[in-house]
């Protein structure tokens, strides 16, 4: 159902699904994706969940690859959020142990392709092997100047806006702040994004058609591309289609 629906927006040509080049015009600079269909990806094969998440990091890897080839400079991938922890017990222990494992096997590339790994959400109420996991890739790739991979992780929008509000309010108390100086700028510079341009491009797997909790403020102005497909069979195909969307729409739209 979804694909018909967003498949009048499909490319004009057949050959626009080739491989997009860097130098091409509207390459979207920050592509956020929210990796929807794991756990339905198994179900369907009579797995279990866990082997849908697994298959979902293969799709990652080939996500990275894409978007770092294509010249995407920022790349947010969802994968986890503050509302994940309602999930049973051993899912969520067997989720805590993805960063680790995908960054034992994925960082030597990461260096060699200059990519900078950084990780947006709380980090500080994760495991302790997550976290170290984490800053660790973090620590060691933070002075590469290539494409961000970041990783939104034990994320919420909403806390993630209150919190700032908090600080914010904070600020203007002590006088380190005016309270004319509050504007939306003032806001996006307290986020924990607050060093990365906002989205340009938003896609969610799976045919769900709802932001989950994820960057409600940074994706204001963002296009949005919805589709069936699970995330695990996310593929070059399915890259090249949302991407030749995005540029068409930028050609009709533009920024007027
Ligand atoms: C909790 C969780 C779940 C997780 N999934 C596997 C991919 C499908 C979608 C969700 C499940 N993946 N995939 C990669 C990471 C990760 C996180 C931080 C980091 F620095 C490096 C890798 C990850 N983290």
């Amino acid at each position: 159902m979804l694909n018909k629906l967003m498949g009048k927006e499909k490319p004009a040509e057949e050959d626009d699904l080739n491989e997009i080049k860097p130098e091409e015009e509207n390459i979207p600079k920050h592509i956020a994706v929210i990796m929807d269909g794991n756990g339905r990806w198994a179900k369907k094969r009579g797995l279990p969940r866990v082997a849908g998440h697994r298959e979902g990091m293969n799709a990652i890897r080939r996500m990275v690859r894409l978007a770092d080839r294509t010249g995407v400079e920022v790349l947010t991938l969802y994968a986890f959020s503050t509302e994940n922890w309602k999930r049973p017990k051993t899912e969520v222990e067997f989720l805590m142990r993805l960063p680790e494992r995908f960054l034992n096997a994925e960082l030597p590339e990461l260096i060699e392709k200059n990519v900078r790994v950084r990780v947006t959400g709380e980090i500080e109420t994760l495991p302790e092997y997550t976290q170290r996991a984490v800053k660790k890739a973090a620590e060691e790739t933070s002075g590469n100047t290539g494409m961000i991979l970041n990783f939104a992780l034990n994320y919420g929008s909403r806390s993630e806006i209150i919190e700032s509000v908090k600080t914010i309010y904070k600020k203007v108390e002590s006088g380190e702040v005016a309270f004319t100086e509050i504007d939306e700028g003032l806001l996006s510079k307290h986020l924990m994004t607050a060093e990365l341009r906002d989205p340009d491009l938003l896609i969610r797997t799976s045919g769900e058609i709802r932001l989950s909790n994820f960057m409600l403020w940074q994706l204001a102005y963002a296009e949005f591309w919805f589709t069936d497909v699970l995330w695990p069979d996310f593929d070059e195909k399915d890259f090249n289609e949302a991407v030749r969307v995005y540029q068409q729409r930028q050609r009709r739209y533009g920024g007027v």
